[in-house]
């Protein structure tokens, strides 16, 4: 079935509520089988009995057709009936009138029976509907079945009765490519890099070539002509005719759609376990195809904005040859003019490979758009994909308009430390995003028909996909590694936090009870007949927030003390001078504790606290800036001391008289200033929604007057020093309050029982010279664990979604190079995919997540080759609350996964069945 992946319509765009549908599958103890989803990790243990049986069935196609058809054991009663009858006379025609005469013989009355024909002539669409889309499923296996029956063969030789994945083959019997020959592909004369693979990635290396090698992924008649494995003369490189696609290839020409309809493709999954370095063997391939085939490129390359840099700086140590662009930012304003011509005007693209983040596939941008439509003027020798489990939802944008542009590409190679998600499903989009030719179903609904408990359908895929999927786990291949040990603190909560959890769940057990007395016919066993979903979800992430902090909810700030904050705040324009003073009472209505101290913190005109990368007092002193400040009139009383190195505090910036007035502004001194604002926001962690800087700008409407103020700016952008910028912020944020009533005292910070776990661990560890990695899935836990560490007294780093992308790998390098710096506080989605931080020995993963391979991932940042010390991980759990829930199922999960080996993950946090999860939490809590 061939597909048109086009760019998404604006009609289709406008149809999806949205982009990222999440979706996992969390077992619960009702299914009593471990769901076997995991064994497509292509462990050795042989759990499934049916996975031998297919494998057997490699010579008998007719065999692998019948194994491929998903089981009719299971089906309702009308197979049955249908069986019989068919049985009877075979004639189809009789077919509609014997299913009625069954249903007439159980049925009273005659209106009835009609009722129950019809009923039946519904029921019966809808199974042939059924059967068909099962049959969409079956049909896909059943071609993959093939390729990969004959692909085995290529693969794995002699070896074949007895390996299921390459993994397992005998390596000097497949290489192609030794140690030699990566020497000679990465060698540069600039570096006395050695570029020494590990015995298992040279592995992984030739795994990719041999599948570059043979033409998989495209329609099974292309595959009938596979030419016989080649008896691989393992040193030699391959020859021309040995590959496909390369006359094509030849100075990059632009997209012949024939050509690519009928061109074949090679696709894989390397799936290695997180650390054990996919990217290097990603890269080290792509150099070797230059290197043995004469194929530059052009290679896309797609990875989370965290990792960019990343792959930047590995493709320039490993493929010194390779011209690399970088296609974000500043990069991308830069070059997007330029390519444009380039590809508009037909000619080659100026690099070998093109590094970009998956946001450019997912928004709907006239910027984004353009981008995509450039990209796809050109044919791509390899599109991969970084943590490509990004791809598991084949309905988002993001794997849409992914697809729309890799189509055409000879290769698509997927690297995922977690490529199998909680769903067969999701897997399943993965698998077409790899090989739509084979894995397209249209719009069949893949969640009904790939059940997880199906032992027999997760047999099959796993035998099947073993070709395409190389995976190796940490304990396969590296005896060396240093162990991990795994601790789970559970942490008891004081009064006040307990008050607040007590209190949550009366208001909400009230609500509940209110709605099943208004409505009789309500089951008011079930939450999900009580709630909307919606609330459901809503109460759940309260509770889940009081066990993590209390000061995640409003509850010490009365709405008399909002009101007042407001009258305070109105005046100054803190949301813009347009806003009206009921605005802004209700926008800190619907604050936390922790969001209206803040800002009753941020009005305030003394003890600044600074904290910056760039910031370096000293500069700032010896500058001279300083002293133009004052003499500007600009500070005044300013008092400077550090703290732990990179902080400063600054007070009495200016007395309450001093006013600062931004009026006439210009073009170009409004921009200044905006810029200044989003350095401050920078500098100081302030979080103003997700782009603070450009809503302050545009809504204070800032009026300029102050010419000194402007004056010094305009020498402190010559000086191009940070440092200043960041004081003057300040001054711009500065509105005169003195009054510091309504401020938090930092003994709040620790009404937390996980805080308080925090100021008695992390001294310790410090202590041990430890240094931690502290992960949550909250910004605003991260907002308030910076305060902790504050209170506790360390020094640390933060990387979440609003580090500026370019900022992220010089947080890393700083955080691994600087032992100074103790602890880094990441989000699990921005800093638990793809970060190197080996740096840290311990993790503490502040909040769980339902599903504990999000925190797996986590884990393993540190926990991966270059780390020399043994790993401990803390989990904090907070007794009494969700959160033992959230571990609880998290645990059980673990378990199947142990029993069926490693799984992968996507970061989501509302899926359809932790929905499911949560409301029989809820049941529980506030029915029961
Ligand atoms: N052969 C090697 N020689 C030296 N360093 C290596 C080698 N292989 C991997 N590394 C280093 O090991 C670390 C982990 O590698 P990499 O980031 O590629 O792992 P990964 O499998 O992609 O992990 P993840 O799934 O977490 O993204 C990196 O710092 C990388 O430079």
């Amino acid at each position: 079935m061939k597909r048109v992946f086009e760019e998404i319509s604006d009609d289709e765009w406008e149809n999806h509520s949205h982009s990222f549908k999440p979706s996992r599958v969390l077992n619960t103890t009702t299914n009593p089988t471990p769901p076997a989803i995991e064994s497509f990790a292509y462990g050795s243990s042989k759990q499934n009995p049916k996975e031998d049986i297919v494998f057997d069935l490699e010579d008998d196609d007719e065999d692998v057709v019948e194994a491929a058809r998903p089981s009719v054991a299971n089906r309702g009663r009308r197979f049955v009936v249908e069986d019989e009858e068919s049985d009877g006379d075979g004639d189809d025609g009789d077919k509609d009138a014997d299913i009625a005469q069954v249903y007439n013989v159980k049925s009273s009355d005659e209106e009835g029976n009609v009722e129950a024909e019809a009923e039946e002539e519904e029921e019966e669409e809808e199974e042939e509907e059924e059967e068909e889309e099962e049959d969409v499923v079956a049909k896909a296996l059943q071609k993959c079945a093939r390729i990969s029956a004959e692909l085995k063969r290529n693969l794995y030789g002699s070896s074949v009765t007895a390996c299921d994945r390459y993994a397992e083959v005998e390596s000097s019997s497949v290489r192609i490519v030794t140690q030699d020959d990566v020497d000679a592909a990465c060698k540069s004369q600039d570096s006395d890099f050695q570029p020494v693979l590990k015995p298992y990635q040279l592995v992984g290396v030739n795994f990719l070539l041999l599948l570059y090698q043979k033409d998989i992924g495209g329609e099974p008649t292309q595959h009938d002509g596979i030419p016989e494995p080649c008896v691989v003369n393992f040193t030699q490189p391959l020859k021309e005719s040995d590959i496909w696609l390369t006359a094509e290839k030849e100075d990059f020409p632009l997209i012949d759609e024939k050509v690519q309809l009928e061109s074949n493709n090679s696709e894989a999954i390397l799936a290695d376990e997180m650390g054990l370095g996919k990217t290097i063997q990603a890269i080290t391939y792509l150099t070797l195809l230059k290197h043995l085939n004469n194929d530059p490129g052009p290679h896309l390359i797609v990875c989370p904005a965290s990792v960019l840099e990343n792959w930047e700086r590995e493709l320039k140590k490993w493929c010194p040859s390779f011209s690399i662009l970088q296609y974000h930012g500043a990069a991308r304003s830069a070059h997007s003019k330029q390519l444009n011509s380039l590809a508009k005007a037909g000619k080659p693209p100026p690099f070998n490979v093109l590094l970009v983040c998956y946001s450019l596939f997912e928004r709907h941008s006239a910027q984004q758009k353009d981008d995509r439509k450039i990209l796809k003027r050109w044919q791509w020798s390899c599109v991969l994909m970084d943590e490509a489990h990004a791809l598991k939802d084949k309905s988002s944008y993001r794997w849409k308009n992914l697809m729309s542009v890799a189509k055409n590409a000879n290769q698509r190679l997927m690297l995922t430390g977690t490529p199998l998600q909680n769903d067969l499903h999701e897997l399943w989009s993965l698998l077409e995003f790899m090989m739509p030719d084979l894995f397209a179903t249209e719009d069949v609904d893949l969640k009904k028909l790939l059940n997880a408990d199906d032992m027999d359908l997760v047999g099959r895929m796993k035998s099947i996909l073993g070709p395409f999927i190389l995976r190796r786990l940490k304990s396969d291949v590296m005896q060396q590694l240093v162990p991990k040990i795994q601790r789970v603190e559970y942490v008891v909560m004081e009064k006040q936090q307990d008050d607040a959890y007590k209190e949550a769940i009366e208001e909400y057990r009230a609500a509940s009870r209110a709605r099943i007395a208004k409505n009789s016919e309500i089951n008011s066993n079930n939450i999900f007949g009580v709630l909307p979903r919606r609330q459901i979800s809503n109460y759940f992430v309260q509770f889940r927030k009081i066990a993590n902090h209390p000061l995640l909810v409003r509850r010490i700030y009365r709405d008399e003390d909002v009101v007042r904050f407001a009258k305070k705040l109105h005046p100054m324009g803190v949301f813009g001078f347009d806003c009206t003073l009921d605005r802004v009472i209700e926008e800190l209505k619907s604050y936390n504790d922790f969001s209206v101290h803040r800002w009753m913190a941020l009005t305030l005109p003394s003890a600044w606290v600074l904290r910056s990368e760039s910031l370096d007092i000293s500069l700032f002193l010896k500058s001279g800036i300083k002293q133009q400040m004052e003499e500007a009139g600009i500070i005044r009383g300013f008092k400077a001391h550090g703290v732990g190195g990179d902080e400063l505090c600054v007070s009495h910036l200016l007395s309450a008289d001093d006013t600062i007035l931004f009026c006439d502004t210009t073009i170009e001194q409004f921009l200044h200033i905006r810029m200044l604002l989003t350095c401050f926001t920078t500098v100081i962690g302030l979080k103003i929604n997700s782009s603070p800087g450009i809503k302050m700008c545009s809504s204070c409407k800032l009026s300029v007057n102050v010419g000194a103020l402007l004056k010094t700016l305009r020498i402190l952008l010559r000086e191009k020093s940070l440092l200043p910028f960041g004081v003057v912020c300040l001054l711009l944020l500065y509105y005169g309050v003195t009054d510091t009533k309504g401020i938090l005292p930092d003994k709040y910070v620790m009404l937390s029982a996980k805080c308080r776990a925090l100021g008695e661990l992390l001294p310790s560890l410090k202590q041990g010279g430890h240094r931690v990695l502290i992960f949550s899935q909250w910004t605003s836990m991260l907002d308030i664990l910076e305060w902790g560490l504050d209170v506790i007294g360390v020094t640390y780093k933060r990387l979440d979604g609003s580090t500026q992308v370019t900022e992220r790998q010089t947080i890393v390098d700083t955080f691994n190079n600087d032992t100074s710096i103790f602890a880094c506080l990441l989000s699990t989605r921005a800093g638990g995919q793809g970060l190197n931080l080996t740096g840290a020995d311990t993790v503490i993963i502040h909040d769980m997540d339902f599903n504990p391979q999000i925190d797996r991932q986590a884990e393993d940042r540190c926990h991966r080759i270059g780390q020399t010390k043994p790993v401990t991980i803390y989990r904090l759990v907070t007794k009494g609350t969700v959160d033992e829930n959230v571990y609880e199922i998290a645990k059980r999960k673990l378990v199947l996964d142990a029993a069926v080996l490693e799984s992968g993950i996507e970061v989501d946090n509302e899926g359809e069945t932790s929905e499911k999860t949560m409301g029989e939490i809820l049941s529980a809590l506030l029915l029961g």
